[in-house]
């Protein structure tokens, strides 16, 4: 036996080359086919959008749960209901049924508005059977929908200058990092010196809704240094329309005690503000004031050359709105952002980084904003300034501020819980607050006192801020209402402090007003100095600006 062949037999089972590659080349062609049929079946992809569903961390998930039970059985038996209904009046025995479905549909349509909170009625099309799913997309829509306002409520804003401005403002917060540190600061804090240094007059702006906390006495006091060469500062009280006239007499009052002051309405407000209607005082009408004032000055100093004008601030206090309403009076040429092609009538021959606009033979705007940065200095000086407990505090406290570029709010929350504590007082503002993401009143919460998370979370639904399982995002929900705050969707402000006056006035005597409560005067004469400031600014006209009794008027949306 062993190792003989049979002659005429192949000897091994090994078939030729052909038929493999032939063999091969067959089930690869199959694998192909299979690949691209699998591709066009729809089953494929629904198998990967598995909901992973609520994470068993989320400390909200049993209410979560509840809710989405309840849903699901409410909308059971209004399907059996209807069902029934439907049956009767097919039978054509009860029309009495028939009209009570006509009546139940439009029950069923509120219902599902109800359960989705309002949300959007098209999400009855997404997939029943998972009602996280259904919650998640609704919530998203809702978002986008709410995006989608607010960007073509840009869209539509009269001036398109103002929102390339806001624009203008991103790009430049976004270049300027944490105040406080950053190299890019020290190229702000040259333009800053170069405006103090080459402006005969100084507009310091400062926000209406915190006159106190966008202050720096130290600024005011290197100004005044300059002053007995002729300098001057003046006080922008800008933002008006985002404060109330009886809030804004009282800051004209007090700052008037320091610097002439003039309120100012620089640009129109972003979309869905909440804005008050004060009387003649409109952008046009302020801004034409403000630059009366300008020109009443440079006529009383009658110099041979150009008085300038410098504009400095905080952060986003509306410093480029400020010189954008001043070009905006050159005759044909619309300022535009304070980046527009230098108009034809700019002086030549300006060595710094600093360019000079001429508004007119007596007039020259400087137009690079000099950014104020807050520092803590400023919270020593000032008596009225707020006082941080800490320095997550602090931080907050910039972020309400808005002088802090919104890449650098690493964790916007405690700015949201500042925020708060400050409204809380106010039942009023707590309720307009509710009402701007549309929610019940806010309570605080029974067991912590604080209403932070509570509030987050519900921001979080109402505006789709949803992570993974339609987990609430508290921190996309703190950054949500830190935009909302910063562009005076949500109302809120500071009020004047009072001034202390004598107790008992004499009889036939006027009441004497007491020290006002910033012990350190800047300039022992400062009443005296306001005085005569506000004759070379033909401020007499506008001294009066708002003293006038007026009822507090609706609040009136943009
Ligand atoms: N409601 C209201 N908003 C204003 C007013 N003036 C300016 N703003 C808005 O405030 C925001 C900041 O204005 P900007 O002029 O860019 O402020 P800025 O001080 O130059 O800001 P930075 O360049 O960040 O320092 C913009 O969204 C403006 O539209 C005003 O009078 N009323």
């Amino acid at each position: 036996m062993g190792g003989i062949t049979k002659p005429g037999k192949p000897k091994s089972k090994r078939g030729t080359t052909r038929l493999r590659h032939k063999i091969e080349k067959a089930s690869n062609a199959k694998q192909r086919k299979q690949r691209k049929l699998a591709k066009k079946n729809p089953e494929w992809r629904s198998k990967l959008k598995k909901d992973p569903g609520i994470p068993n961390l989320f400390p909200y998930k049993e209410k979560l749960l509840h809710q989405i039970e309840a849903d699901r059985e409410r909308r059971k038996e209004e399907q059996q209901r209807r069902k029934e209904m439907a049956k009767a009046a097919k039978t054509g025995t009860d029309e009495k049924a028939e009209e009570e479905m006509d009546a139940d549909d439009g029950d069923l349509i509120d219902f599902d508005d109800d359960e989705m909170e309002g949300i959007d009625e098209d999400a009855d099309d997404v997939d029943e059977s998972n009602p996280m799913a259904a919650l998640i997309a609704s919530a998203r829509k809702a978002a986008a929908k709410y995006d989608k306002e607010l960007q073509s409520g840009s869209d539509m804003d009269e001036d398109d200058e103002d929102s390339d401005d806001d624009e203008d403002a991103d790009d430049r917060a976004g270049a300027i990092e944490v105040p406080g540190g950053a190299t890019s600061r020290k190229a702000f804090d040259k333009v800053f010196k170069q405006v103090v240094e080459q402006a005969d007059v100084v507009l310091y702006v400062l926000d209406a809704r915190d006159p106190e906390g966008t202050r720096s006495r130290d600024v005011e006091r290197s100004v005044m240094a300059a002053a007995s060469g002729g300098k001057r500062l003046i006080l922008i009280l800008n933002k008006v329309d985002l404060v109330p006239p009886k809030v804004l007499r009282g800051w004209l009052t007090h700052l008037r005690r320091y610097f002439p002051t003039i309120p100012l309405r620089a640009s129109n407000p972003a979309p869905n503000a909440q804005t008050f209607n004060h009387k003649d005082m409109s952008v046009a009408s302020t801004s034409a004031a403000l630059f009366r004032a300008l020109k009443s000055f440079a006529a009383s100093r009658n110099l041979k050359r150009a008085v300038s004008v410098g504009v400095i601030g905080y952060p986003n206090v509306g410093k480029s709105s400020v010189i954008n309403a001043l070009l905006s009076r050159l005759g044909g040429s619309r300022g535009g952002s304070s980046h527009a092609a230098c108009p034809a009538g700019a002086e030549a021959g300006v060595t710094t980084s600093i360019r000079r606009v001429k508004i007119d033979s007596k007039l020259t705007l400087l137009d690079s904003p000099g950014i104020v940065f807050p520092s803590t200095s400023d919270v020593g000086s000032n008596p009225n300034a707020f006082k941080p407990k800490n320095q997550i505090e602090a931080h907050a406290h910039l972020v309400l501020l808005n002088a802090v570029p919104p890449k650098a709010i690493d964790d916007p929350i405690p700015a949201v819980q500042l925020l708060l504590k400050r409204l809380a007082p106010r039942q009023d503002l707590m309720d307009r607050l509710a009402a701007v993401y549309d929610l019940p009143p806010l309570m605080p919460n029974p067991n912590t006192g604080d209403q932070t998370t509570d509030f987050l979370v519900q921001v979080a639904r109402k505006r789709g801020r949803l992570g993974r399982g339609g987990v609430p995002n508290i921190n996309a929900a703190a950054m949500t209402v830190v935009t909302d705050w910063r562009d005076g969707r949500i109302q809120g402000w500071n009020e004047a402090p009072v001034l202390a006056v004598a107790p008992a006035p004499v009889a036939g005597e006027k009441p004497t007003e007491s020290k006002t409560q910033d012990s350190e005067a800047i300039v022992p004469d400062q009443k005296e100095i306001v005085t005569e400031w506000a004759k070379e600014f033909k401020l007499d006209g506008l001294w009066g600006f708002g003293d006038a009794e007026e009822e507090v008027p609706e609040v009136e949306m943009s």
